[in-house]
């Protein structure tokens, strides 16, 4: 089990993490989602012990991951971080890169067969510079799957990966979660987390703003909706309003209702604060 007992961090005075907290168990894999610069990054890169955190603890099982140079090397033996990202080496072709961390990794996993799994055996004699953003991605699973990881950070680039990369990732994800692994996925797209994870960490300014279930999420805003009427002083005039079941009833006694449809997962995120107002 991790445990994140009131992540802060700082960079410089600029707070991009605030009292972060909530346990995963292992076997889940969590969703981390947010704008841009919403400390998701961040908070990967505490998990995978590249920062330390300004203040507040991680705890995995009940060893304070933090509290001695020890614990950390420990924890980061069972951390696997995966991004585009990641750093490879630019002089060794893909075979040559992948021997290089089986050997770090002591690893006894054949290598031509991991490349078949991510779909990168036909780009082993490449070297990782001439790889396209997706391939890169692959490349990266292909290592961390190399390593016997428990914890599995997964940040997937905001700009999107092309479908057969995603379709990886989202099988790959599966098989970590099926072998007991936690993993973290920094994803933009509704649909994977729909799929494959069971927890979400919504980040707003480097603060919490939803920890809990997939399910969780849907049972608390799914009477919201998106409304798009026309009022009667200006017909032609679209506009479109987030409501709950009462307020739509009542809109729909007073204008011409155009469509409604349900909210979307980042939508649900940006405006939760004005959510949990009506929710309260
Ligand atoms: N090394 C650093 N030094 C100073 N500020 C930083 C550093 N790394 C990140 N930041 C700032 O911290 C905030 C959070 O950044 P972070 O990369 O964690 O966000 P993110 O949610 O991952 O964003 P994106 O989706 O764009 O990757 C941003 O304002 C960013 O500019």
């Amino acid at each position: 089990m991790i445990k994140l007992e009131n992540i802060t961090h700082k960079f410089r005075e600029k707070t991009v993490l605030k009292e972060i907290n909530g346990s995963i168990d292992d076997g889940e894999v969590v969703a981390v989602i947010g704008e841009n610069g919403s400390g998701k990054s961040t908070l990967l890169n505490i998990l995978a012990t590249f920062i330390k955190p300004t203040s507040g603890k991680v705890f995995y099982n009940s060893t304070d991951v933090f509290e001695k140079q020890e614990n950390t090397k420990r924890f980061r033996e069972l951390v696997s971080y995966i991004s585009e990202k990641s750093t490879f080496i630019p002089e060794l072709d893909l075979s040559e890169n992948l021997l290089y961390f089986k050997t770090v990794f002591k690893s006894s996993k054949d290598i031509l067969e991991i490349a078949k799994r991510v779909s990168i055996d036909d780009l082993l004699g490449k070297k990782p510079d001439k790889l396209s953003k997706g391939q890169r991605q692959r490349l990266a699973l292909a290592v961390s799957m190399l390593k016997d990881a428990k914890i599995i950070l997964l940040d997937e680039p905001a700009e999107g990966l092309d479908v057969e990369t995603k379709q990886v990732v989202k099988d790959l994800v599966k098989e970590f979660k099926e072998k007991g692994c936690t993993v973290f996925y920094v994803t933009h797209d509704e649909d994977e987390v729909e799929e494959v994870c069971d927890k979400i960490i919504a980040l707003k300014d480097g603060k919490v703003k939803f920890f809990g279930s997939v399910d969780e999420l849907w049972r608390t805003y799914e009477k919201f909706y998106s409304v798009t009427f026309e009022i009667p002083e200006s017909p032609g005039k679209k506009v479109t309003r987030i409501m709950n079941i009462d307020e739509l009833k009542t809109a729909q006694e007073s204008f011409r209702i155009l469509h409604i449809r349900n909210l979307g997962l980042r939508e649900i995120i940006n405006i939760s604060e004005g959510l949990n107002g009506r929710i309260g």
